[in-house]
């Protein structure tokens, strides 16, 4: 008996949907006018440097995630204002930002970014599911100082050119893992960042553990951050307990009324 074709999952979904909207930009919005954009806009901030003066000093380096609702729960946060979330974040102690840019999945946008970027002075990274390069000059163009770089969702030559075109843009780079291979992939690039998704973006099934498993295999002087299903004290002591000092949190804090509050109290 053969087996029925899988049904896609829902990264692959997000992917081929990708593909269709940076066809339909491009031909709205230049590669060329994008890098014009981007040429005027400020240095980025420092996201790297951001997150290593935090741990250097023995604190928790928190990214804190702007996002309205995600494919796994649905609409997170009706009242959704970036602009306040950021200055609410920035009060609570983030040491840097995330937005979600995503529209179809994620209920993003790319003002989203610019309001709250604007709205502080953290550095903040553009999480998309980015394949092209169009999407890294689109990042630069609109502000962004890092982006978010999937292994889960390149391969090894896309991974190292778009790693090196943000690079040039002057961007950083947070590349995601899940598991050993994909660790194993990302650490080929000269890496500063690693981040570990406790999230397995094909079933959703999220274990902190995963942060866990893979840390032995990381070089000295990569930073590592652990990213998704941080909720409780207890969650930051596990991680800290083990020298994971960097984390990236989302759903924790944009469920709150008071955003920066609830990272204060997860943190501090
Ligand atoms: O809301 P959480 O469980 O705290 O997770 C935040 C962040 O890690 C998650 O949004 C995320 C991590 N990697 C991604 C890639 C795409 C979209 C979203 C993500």
């Amino acid at each position: 008996m053969t087996d029925a074709p899988a049904l896609p999952t829902i990264l692959e979904r997000i992917l081929s949907r990708k593909d269709q909207e940076v066809a339909e930009r491009s031909r709205a919005v230049s590669e060329q006018e994008l890098l014009r954009l981007a040429a005027e806009q400020d240095a980025p901030r420092g996201f790297v440097a951001a997150l290593d003066r935090r741990i250097r000093a023995g604190d928790s380096a928190v990214i804190a995630e702007i996002k309205k609702a995600s494919p796994s729960k649905g609409v997170m946060r009706e009242d959704f204002r970036p602009g306040e979330i950021a200055a609410s974040y920035a009060e609570g102690g983030a040491a840097c930002l995330s937005v979600l840019t995503d529209a179809d999945f994620f209920q993003g946008h790319e003002d989203d970014l610019i309001e709250a970027r604007a709205a502080c002075d953290l550095p903040v990274i553009r999480k998309d599911f980015i394949t092209h390069g169009y999407q890294v000059s689109e990042a630069r163009a609109i502000g962004a100082d890092c982006i978010l770089l999937i292994a889960a969702a390149l391969d090894d030559a896309r991974l190292a050119d778009l790693h090196r075109q943000a690079v040039e843009l002057g961007m950083d780079v947070l590349v995601e893992v899940h598991d050993a291979l994909e660790l194993e992939r990302a650490l080929k690039l000269d890496l500063a960042l690693v981040g570990i998704n406790n999230r397995d973006l094909h079933t959703f099934d999220t274990r902190l553990d995963t942060t866990l498993e893979l840390l032995p295999r990381i070089p000295a002087g990569v930073t590592v951050v652990t990213e998704s299903g941080i909720h409780s004290r207890d969650d930051v002591l596990r991680m800290r307990e083990r020298d994971v000092n960097a984390f990236l949190v989302g759903e924790a804090f944009v469920r709150e009324a008071e955003p920066g509050e609830a990272l204060r109290r997860l943190f501090y």
